[in-house]
């Protein structure tokens, strides 16, 4: 299966190029890219970027530009593109590859749209899920209505959903993303372990 990164955001919030800064001298990105490259049932991954964040990812695999740019819905739907995938952010460099193998063979036996993980409130993690390319239509549907909600298109969805409180809890830090500078501070000390 495919492996689609978001990588179109502003990083508003960390303050500058989040995607290129430096963890342990390698940009967050390629830390992303390498935990996907360790999951055998991945063998393609695609960078989904904006106009103009293309350029200076290109050195880090093939990038496929979202024209949308309604923020990660339309990553999605431009990911989906390319076919089935599964989708994460650019910023989550402790994805773990046992979870990512996990969710795509259920996404393969379960035959649903879109396979995600929940959490025993609700809360769903829709950028770390196994998405059918069928989806895309109710993706488009969605954006044209200007709904830009993804966990609602999910829900609206014939949805396999994979409660995260019955695996490994080593497995919920490939959730972890960074957002904020302080999210760094986080990884830091268990760096050498993690990273
Ligand atoms: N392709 C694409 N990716 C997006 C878009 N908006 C956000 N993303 C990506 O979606 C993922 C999750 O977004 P956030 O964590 O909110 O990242 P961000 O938008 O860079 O950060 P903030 O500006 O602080 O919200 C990140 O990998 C972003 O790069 C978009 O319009 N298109
Ligand atoms: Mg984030």
């Amino acid at each position: 299966m495919i492996a689609a990164v978001l990588a179109g955001g502003s990083g508003r919030r960390f303050g500058g190029d989040k995607l290129l800064f430096r963890i342990s001298g390698k940009p967050l990105i390629l830390h992303t890219i390498e935990r996907l490259e360790k999951a055998d049932s991945i063998d393609e991954i695609v960078i989904v970027a904006s106009p103009e964040n293309a350029e200076k990812l290109r050195p880090f695999g093939n990038v496929v530009v979202d024209e949308l740019l309604v923020g990660p819905i339309g990553g999605l739907y431009t990911a989906l593109s390319r076919g089935d995938a599964f989708v994460v952010a650019g910023d989550m460099p402790l994805l773990v590859p046992e979870f990512v193998d996990f969710i795509v063979e259920l996404f393969y036996s379960e035959k649903k749209p879109v396979c995600v993980p929940r959490w025993g409130n609700g809360y769903l993690e829709p950028l770390h899920a196994a998405y059918s390319s069928e989806f895309r239509e109710l993706l488009e549907e969605k954006i044209r209505a200007g709904q830009y909600s993804i966990n609602r298109a999910i829900r609206e969805s014939d949805a396999c959903y994979i409660e995260i409180e019955s695996l490994p809890v080593d497995w919920r830090e490939s959730f972890f993303n960074v957002n904020t500078r302080e999210d760094l501070e986080r990884i830091r000390g268990t760096r050498e372990r993690v990273l």
